[in-house]
């Protein structure tokens, strides 16, 4: 059996976390949880990636927290299984930023 998914280390986030501010990530007040807020041109591309962004979480098994209306969208990461960051909010971030470029 598969162990528990389990919160970031400190070592892990003292590497991880600056890397995530760099893409405007940032740390949520009061709660183990990175948020981003996008802007796109109109609707259209606001709900094309989320579109994309559906696919890829089904896949992962791993949600995002979202919140859309009309051009912008959003975003909280964290793992419910464990009540904090995990790699998988990592792996879904690393993804989110790079089909909000698509
Ligand atoms: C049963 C199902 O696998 C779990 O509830 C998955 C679904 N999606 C999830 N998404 C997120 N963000 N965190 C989770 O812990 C989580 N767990």
């Amino acid at each position: 059996m598969a162990g528990k998914i389990q919160t970031l280390t400190e070592e892990e986030r003292a590497h991880l976390l600056p890397l995530l501010r760099n893409a405007q990530w940032v740390e949520v007040v009061g709660r183990d949880a990175i948020y981003k807020e996008f802007i796109f041109k109109d609707f259209n591309q606001a709900f094309g990636f989320m579109s994309r962004v559906a696919l890829q979480a089904e896949k992962m098994d791993h949600h995002p927290e979202w919140f859309n209306v009309y051009n912008k969208v959003q975003i909280t990461l964290s793992t419910h299984d464990c009540g904090g960051l995990s790699q998988r909010d990592i792996t879904l971030a690393t993804f989110i930023d790079q089909a909000s470029l698509m």
